[in-house]
């Protein structure tokens, strides 16, 4: 059975592993000692941060424990509140219009503009599924899980929740926008950049990156054309977002100008279909339920599994096996909050 729990200490040598396999262009993930550490150190201080009443520099970070072989699968992450201690950059597409209506001439041009934007709000992050536990719902499992938890706890999160997508780039690591501000801008190539980014070194953003607004159509043709796409790999993960009611508000990354997504918590779908039940346990009974995505309330035991479990609505009652009980560290009466996989239309 796959559980996702906080991460602890006992896990850093598979976050090491997952931040080799993530490879380059996974910023959240680079391959350093010292910040790898630190981000558990961060996640075990969120988890266990007690009275949390609004969000502030909390990073939680999730790992999908495959329980038969005591395995690490995947890594799912959240941000409460991003540039809150340091800052945190995009660039907003947006119109300007040139028009002379004595000339008859109407030019519509897009214009990119440097912001901080997206100041205070929650971040879903390093989502990563390593090869053997592919298929399946899993990856779902590890990026809607967050939505359950960030409704269970409002307070610790904010309305507003952005994901930001990997941009295109070739095997190499070459990014056409980011080859356009290189040559203009940086001298360090695209690797460099976004690891530097990773390893929370980010002066040199503020120092080098070009802050006046920038004309769409004076970049190179292959820059012009990446403004917004995704990277091929990152297809699935934006479709799911786009699923849940995530959709790109004109902003994108201020490297490989990847689509930065946006949702409020309220109407992201398996938050606002998700119910907050009591549990019963009975094998029989759970095993005829619909599969469910299922978290306990609580956040430094935080437990969540994906599994058969029956829901009756009028009885407002979750029926549990007692293997899912066990592995959520619930009892009966406990309460559970609960998502279907398959929304019923
Ligand atoms: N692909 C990247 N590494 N982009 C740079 C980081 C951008 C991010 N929004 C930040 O300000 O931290």
């Amino acid at each position: 059975m796959n559980i996702i729990r906080p991460i602890t200490q006992a896990d850093y040598q598979a976050l090491y592993d997952i931040a080799v396999e993530s490879g380059i262009g996974f910023t959240s993930l680079p391959v350093n000692d010292d910040l790898l550490h630190r981000k558990v150190d961060r996640a075990q201080e969120a988890f266990t941060k007690a009275n949390v009443t609004q969000p502030g520099d909390e990073s939680y970070l999730f790992v999908m424990e495959d329980t038969t072989t005591g395995e690490v699968v995947g890594t799912s992450g959240i941000e409460a509140a991003v540039g809150i201690d340091d800052a945190f950059y995009h660039y907003h597409l947006s119109k300007v219009v040139h028009a002379s209506r004595e000339l008859n001439i109407h030019n519509t041009v897009e214009i990119l503009t440097f912001c901080n934007d997206y100041t205070g709000v929650t971040e879903i992050c390093t989502l990563f599924l390593r090869e053997q536990a592919r298929g399946g719902i899993n990856g779902r499992f590890l990026s809607k899980v967050r939505f359950l938890f960030m409704m269970e706890h409002r307070e610790r999160f904010s309305e507003t929740i952005i994901a930001e997508m990997r941009g295109v780039s070739d095997e190499e690591g070459r990014s056409p926008f980011w080859e356009w501000l290189e040559t203009h801008f940086f001298s360090m190539d695209f690797p460099t950049a976004d690891y530097l980014t990773g390893i929370g070194n980010k002066v040199f953003i503020a120092e080098l990156m070009p802050k006046y607004p920038i004309y769409v159509n004076l970049l190179s043709k292959e820059a012009q054309a990446v403004i917004g796409q995704v990277h091929d790999k990152t297809r699935p993960a934006l479709q799911l977002l786009e699923g849940e009611g995530f959709s790109c508000r004109g902003y994108v990354d201020i490297f490989d100008a990847g689509p930065t997504v946006e949702a409020n918590l309220s109407h992201i779908r398996t938050a606002q279909s998700s119910l907050k039940m009591p549990i019963v346990i009975d094998d029989a009974a759970a095993a005829q339920g619909q599969t469910h995505y299922i978290i306990n309330t609580s956040v430094a035991d935080f437990r969540a599994v994906a599994t058969e479990i029956g829901v009756n609505e009028e009885q407002n009652i979750a029926v549990l096996s007692r293997q899912a009980a066990a592995a959520l560290n619930v009892q009966e009466g406990d309460y559970v909050r609960l998502a279907p996989v398959k929304f019923r239309d």
